[in-house]
């Protein structure tokens, strides 16, 4: 079990908050951690990390990692990090980035093996896509066979078919090696394919925790649909308004009444909501 009990004074955008997180965590679980940003993500996992200071207790599988005053030099946690911009050495090959870590190259070609590097084993990380970047950083900390795998936002900088792939990559190390992951991510779609809980911070506190279907899923035990989007537009019609709404990676018009306009800005977060007694998948 991990057992968290982290508070640390932060510097919000709007004054003054406290990160506040009281949690315990099954071992081999994976745990999304999302919310809007400034809520204090990042700054949970360095606090993991060990990159920065917290008050409270930090228990990982039986191990103190941090205690009224003690905290364990980042060396020595057993942690993988797994940033968004790939942090890779850039003066070495791929496989000296995973062996300079461990000197193991039974671990290593496995690796390699499992993300479909072996054959840009040695290749320099300037002349990889950001996909094969991140899959070898993603190796790269795997190769510390960590007890808690972190990854803030890995695939946020990845177009959508890299990271459904990325997104199976991860899924299969997890599996395989068993490892405690926390991984930040803004996307529902990730969050629902990778992890099993998924916690909502809002302003340093836990708002949400459950599994994504609880937590995520808008229109548990109603017929409606429910979509988030960014007002892009508003334009008046004779007498009615049409909003220009981009919902994931689609535009759709919205009518809107003069009533409903007034109160509306352009770049504003919306939700479209709508009553679907019999949706058709196509
Ligand atoms: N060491 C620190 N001391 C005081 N305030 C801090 C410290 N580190 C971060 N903060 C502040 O705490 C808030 C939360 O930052 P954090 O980076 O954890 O947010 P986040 O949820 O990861 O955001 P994003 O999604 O934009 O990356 C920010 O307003 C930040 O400026």
């Amino acid at each position: 079990m991990l057992n968290l009990q982290i508070e640390k004074r932060l510097q919000g955008a709007g004054g003054e908050m406290k990160l506040h997180v009281d949690l315990a965590i099954e071992e081999g679980s994976f745990v999304a951690v999302a919310g809007e940003s400034g809520s204090g993500k990042t700054t949970l996992l360095r606090i993991l990390a060990g990159l920065e200071k917290a008050e409270g207790r930090i228990v990982i599988s039986g191990e103190t990692w941090m205690d009224s005053g003690y905290s364990m030099p980042v060396q020595r946690r057993k942690i993988g990090f797994v940033f968004q911009d790939y942090a890779l050495f850039e003066n070495m090959t791929v496989e000296e980035n995973l062996l300079f870590v461990e000197e193991d190259r039974v671990l290593s070609s496995k690796l390699l093996e499992m993300t479909e590097l072996v054959s840009l084993k040695g290749r320099m990380p300037g002349t990889l896509s950001g996909g094969q970047k991140q899959r070898v950083a993603l190796c790269r900390a795997m190769m510390k066979k960590p007890t808690l795998l972190l990854m803030d936002e890995p695939l946020s900088a990845l177009d959508p078919v890299m990271r459904q792939k990325l997104q199976q990559e991860i899924t299969a190390l997890h599996r395989t090696f068993g490892t405690t992951t926390l991984m930040v991510s803004h996307d529902p779609s990730e969050i629902y394919r990778l992890a099993d809980r998924v916690l909502v911070l809002d302003r340093g506190e836990v708002v949400a925790d459950g599994s994504p279907k609880e937590v995520l899923l808008k229109t548990q035990g109603s017929q409606k649909f429910s979509f988030e989007g960014e007002l892009l537009d508003i334009t008046k019609v004779d007498v009615i308004y049409v909003a220009v709404i981009s919902i994931g990676q689609q535009l759709v018009e919205v009518v809107v009444s003069s009533q409903e306009a007034k109160h509306l800005t352009i770049g504003q977060k919306v939700m479209v909501s709508t009553k679907a007694f019999a949706p058709m998948i196509v």
